[in-house]
């Protein structure tokens, strides 16, 4: 529509210039170019902000929040999924809300079950990841990356990686998940014996735990993946970890990533190209991937040496050398995406459920008492799948923190179909954003019951399935259809088995959340929610820590 406006203006401009003016030199066409433009400009925008929205638009017929005036909804960031959720209850709807998110752009929120699988199902060929999603993910990953790609190409991708993820390696991975949750357990209690002078406002003194945990989850995609782990826990400023820690971290994105939602990478660049920021994002993920590419090196040399020495085993990077169905670039690409998908993910799952758990402590009690019937302690002997899958308050435990604590709250899609394409029998133009509110799926009452705020690990005791909802669609925290969370059966172990030796070793108190000790937030509800990508407490999480003896 922009082009066409741009368009129309340049020809008037010409006629004017040719059959009105009869002038010929080339300044007055750009005057009168100029004066066009500006009439022009307005005259778009209050099209696309007014009157497109009001009296064109296909979705003008959709029901529709009151999001006060017009000067108030331009200056609106990314919705939270709390206001996605007051909407979902207040306004009457058949599955489709209409409304303006950044910009005043149209967007859909989908409210029902049918329209959702159509979405992420049935006509998921017709929508994409959002342009600001995909050019971060690009970014990081690589354009060919399961979090890029589309059609057969993701289809293939999808294929290949899904031997990483049988169930039969991940059963396998228990041992090594067990061993990174000792060494995390004992650096907590290192960390809380030496937790500082500063004192928080209730007079003691805390850990920052949401840190603690990112570095696991990363040793556990080390291990999982390269066969080593980074050793972000025992030695956090060895140069992988403080590279990869600075380069990925979320904070350090937003000027790149606003580019990203209008530019391709290679433009941004060049427009990035005077920023020390952005010099310094695109070495660390140079950095990272340049490691990645030597260790898969030194590993394909140890086995071309000596393959009776280094035989091949289980992680990922074994697995794929076996299939030999991937060039050392495209392993680097992969495996820098798993690390990206199940980093960061993991590692605020994991808080959220010790955000929970430090203010239950009769819950934590229960749970302590069935790890330590059944399980013994890591030091001791090797932790396996057999023992934690079968433990019914363990899982419930993790079970019910994925379902109240979805750290990806809302799943964002672009019909990218270039006729459009409809829901629910409704045309959605092409370039609709639409929001999939996984947070108020998650604890709608038609599908949980009316206790479903509230955390109840009974629930998946009494049907470990679906936790009496429905389906696995009532739970959406790795999504579902084509493009579900491929890492979800990888997630789930790890956080099972870095659980049980948590909780069984360790009591955690609740103190509070924030930047610093002395001015943390000490009321619970209070919690502010940083959202990248990826939901997290803003600040972190600070507990004290108490070795429990007896395991
Ligand atoms: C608690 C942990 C995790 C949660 C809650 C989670 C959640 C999700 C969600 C909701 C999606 C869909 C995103 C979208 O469609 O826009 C997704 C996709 C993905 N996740 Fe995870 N994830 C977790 C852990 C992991 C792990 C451990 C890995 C890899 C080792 C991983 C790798 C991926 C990949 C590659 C995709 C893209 C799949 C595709 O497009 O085909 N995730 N994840």
């Amino acid at each position: 529509m922009a082009g066409m406006f741009l368009a129309s203006t340049l020809v008037g401009a010409l006629v004017y210039h040719r059959l009105i003016t009869h002038e010929s030199t080339s300044s007055t066409f750009f005057l009168q170019l100029a004066t066009l433009l500006l009439v022009v400009t307005p005259v778009l925008i209050l099209y696309k902000l007014v009157v497109y929205p009001r009296f064109v638009s296909p979705l003008r017929h959709l029901p529709k929040p009151d999001q006060g005036p017009l000067r108030q909804r331009l200056l609106k960031r990314q919705l939270s999924a709390e206001e996605l959720d007051a909407w979902i209850k207040h306004v009457p709807n058949d599955g489709l809300i209409r409304y303006h998110g950044v910009l005043n752009k149209e967007e859909i929120l989908i409210t029902s079950k049918d329209a959702v699988q159509e979405c992420l199902r049935s006509k998921a060929s017709d929508y994409n990841r959002t342009p600001l999603n995909r050019g971060v993910l690009a970014s990081l990953t690589g354009p060919t990356s399961l979090f890029v790609s589309t059609g057969d190409i993701h289809k293939v991708g999808r294929k290949k990686t899904a031997p990483f993820f049988q169930p039969k390696h991940m059963k396998e991975l228990y041992p090594m998940f067990g061993e990174v949750g000792r060494i995390l357990s004992d650096a907590l209690v290192g960390a809380n014996a030496n937790a500082g002078d500063e004192k928080t406002p209730g007079g003691g003194s805390a850990v920052e735990v949401a840190s603690m945990f990112q570095k696991a989850t990363l040793d556990a995609i080390g291990h999982a993946g390269y066969g080593q782990s980074f050793r972000a826990i025992e030695d956090p400023s060895n140069e992988f970890v403080k590279t990869y820690i600075r380069a990925f971290s979320p904070e350090l994105w937003p000027r790149r990533a606003a580019l990203l939602a209008f530019f391709d990478r290679q433009t941004v660049d060049k427009l990035l190209s005077f920023s020390k920021n952005n010099q310094g994002l695109l070495k660390g993920m140079q950095y990272v991937k340049d490691h990645g590419r030597e260790l898969i090196r030194q590993r394909q040399q140890d086995v071309e040496k000596d393959s009776e020495k280094s035989p091949l085993g289980n992680d990922m990077l074994d697995i794929s050398l076996k299939a030999g169905v991937f060039s050392n670039d495209e392993l680097v690409d992969i495996f820098t995406t798993f690390l990206l998908g199940g980093h960061e993910t993991s590692a605020s799952s994991l808080t959220w459920t010790i955000f929970h758990l430090s203010q239950d402590k009769d819950l934590q009690r229960r749970l302590r008492s069935e790890i330590r019937e059944n399980v013994r302690p890591p030091s001791s002997a090797p932790i396996t799948a057999e023992t934690l899958d079968n433990l019914p308050l363990l899982n419930g435990v993790l079970k019910e923190s994925l379902r109240l604590y979805p750290i990806i709250r809302t799943l964002r899609r672009e019909v990218s179909a270039k006729k459009g394409t409809t829901l629910l029998g409704q045309y959605v133009p092409f370039g609709t954003l639409i929001s999939i509110p996984i947070w108020s799926i998650n604890r709608d009452q038609s599908r949980w019951g009316s206790d479903a705020q509230e955390f109840k690990p009974e629930r998946w005791i009494e049907d470990p399935a679906h936790g009496g909802a429905g389906d696995a669609w009532d739970e959406m925290t790795f999504s579902q259809g084509t493009r579900h969370c491929i890492g979800e059966g990888f997630a789930r172990s790890e956080l099972l088995v870095l659980l049980a030796v948590l909780v069984g070793r360790l009591e955690f108190e609740f103190v509070g959340t924030g930047r610093t000790q002395s001015s943390l937030e000490t009321d619970p509800k209070k919690h502010g929610v940083r959202t990248t990508v990826v939901s997290r407490i803003a600040g972190g999480l600070w507990v004290n820590v108490r070795e429990v003896d007896g395991w």
